[in-house]
C-alpha cells in the first residue's frame, strides 16, 4: 500500500480573445474563450518539483493569441490546430484538450441598413467545441449552451411514481421551458462544422417545439433522435436540460381567478434531466466529456 499520483493535467483556462477582421468597408468580429489542458509525462513536476517538462500555462495562452493572428475560422478547426501543435511540439505532452466557447455578436442595424463596424452581443446561445488530440487520434465534440426554449402548452406530466413525500399535482397542461446544453460527437474530423452547427441547432429547436410532451425526458430523447436521424456523421449527442419550472400564481387571496395566465418563473431548485442519444453500432468516446 502506498500513495501515488493519479490522473493529472494542467493548462490555461478562459483565454478570452477577440479578433477583428478589418475589411476595407466591413469589419468582422470573433469572440472566443479558449481553455487548454495538457497531460503527459508530468510526474516529476508533481513529485520532485522538476519543471523541465512543463510548457508554461503562460506560453499556452500566448499560443492561443498567436494562432488567432492567422485566423480563427470554425471553433473545431481552431481547437484542432492548437491541440495538434502542443502534442507535436512538446515531447513530454501526450494529450491535449482544447475547449472553446464562442460568444456571437450581431451586426447593429443602423438607420440606413447594417452598420459596418458596430455590433450588439447576442444573448441567444453560445456555441461550444471540445477537441482532444493524442499522437495517433483526435476527437471533436461540438455543442451549444444556454439555448433557452419555452412551450406554453402541449406539455403534460402525470402518471408518475408516488411515495409518502410526493405532493406534486398531476398536470395535463403546463409550461415546458429549458435552457439546452447539447454536445455532439463527430464520427470523423472532416465534417463541415460550419454547416452542421446551425442545422443541429435548428433541429433541436424544432423538435422541442413540435414534440407533444409527457415529460422533459421524452422531449430530450425526441430532440436527440431528430439530430441523429438527420446527421449520419454524428455518433452521439448528450443533452442536459434544466426544467425551468413555471408555477401558476395563486391569485385567489385577491379575489382574482388565474385563468392559466400568470406564472411565477422559479429560479431554483430546478429539475435537471440529462441523457445521451447514441447509435448502437459506434465505438464509445475516448474523451471524458
Ligand atoms: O418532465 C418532468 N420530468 C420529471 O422527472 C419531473 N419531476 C418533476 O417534479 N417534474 C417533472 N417534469
Amino acid at each position: 500500500m502506498g500513495i501515488v499520483l493519479g490522473d493529472n493535467r494542467y493548462g490555461k483556462a478562459e483565454v478570452h480573445l477577440v479578433r477583428v477582421d478589418r475589411g476595407a468597408a466591413w469589419h468582422g468580429l470573433t469572440d472566443v474563450t479558449v481553455g487548454v489542458s495538457l497531460a503527459g509525462e508530468l510526474a516529476d513536476v508533481h513529485l520532485h518539483g522538476d519543471n523541465s517538462n512543463v510548457l508554461t500555462t503562460d506560453a499556452q495562452k500566448n499560443t492561443v493569441f498567436a494562432f488567432a493572428a492567422e485566423g480563427v475560422g470554425q471553433l473545431e478547426e481552431f481547437g484542432l490546430r492548437l491541440a495538434r501543435h502542443f502534442v507535436a511540439s512538446q515531447p513530454a505532452i501526450q494529450r491535449a484538450e482544447v475547449r472553446l466557447t464562442e460568444q456571437p455578436w450581431d451586426r447593429i442595424e443602423g438607420t440606413d441598413g447594417p452598420a459596418p463596424h458596430s455590433f450588439a452581443r447576442n444573448a441567444t446561445c453560445l456555441r461550444t467545441a471540445r477537441v482532444r488530440v493524442t499522437a495517433d487520434a483526435a476527437e471533436v465534440v461540438s455543442g451549444l449552451t444556454r439555448l433557452t426554449l419555452l412551450n406554453t402548452t402541449d406539455s403534460e406530466f402525470w402518471g408518475f411514481a408516488t411515495d409518502r413525500y410526493t405532493t406534486l399535482a398531476e398536470t395535463r397542461d403546463r409550461i415546458l421551458a429549458t435552457a439546452v446544453d447539447a454536445q455532439w460527437r463527430h464520427l470523423s474530423l472532416d465534417a463541415d462544422f460550419g454547416k452542421s452547427y446551425p442545422d443541429v441547432r435548428r433541429l433541436l429547436t424544432a423538435a422541442f417545439a413540435e414534440t407533444y410532451s409527457y415529460s422533459l425526458q421524452q422531449t430530450l430523447y425526441a430532440m436527440g433522435e431528430r439530430v441523429l436521424a438527420a446527421h449520419p456523421e454524428i455518433a452521439e449527442i448528450r443533452l442536459s436540460l434544466p426544467n425551468k419550472h413555471h408555477f401558476l400564481v395563486d391569485l385567489s387571496p385577491h379575489g382574482i381567478e388565474n385563468t392559466e395566465t400568470v406564472y411565477y418563473a422559479a429560479d431554483r431548485p430546478y429539475g435537471l434531466i440529462e441523457g445521451t442519444v447514441t447509435r448502437d453500432d459506434v465505438a464509445p468516446s475516448t474523451m471524458d466529456w
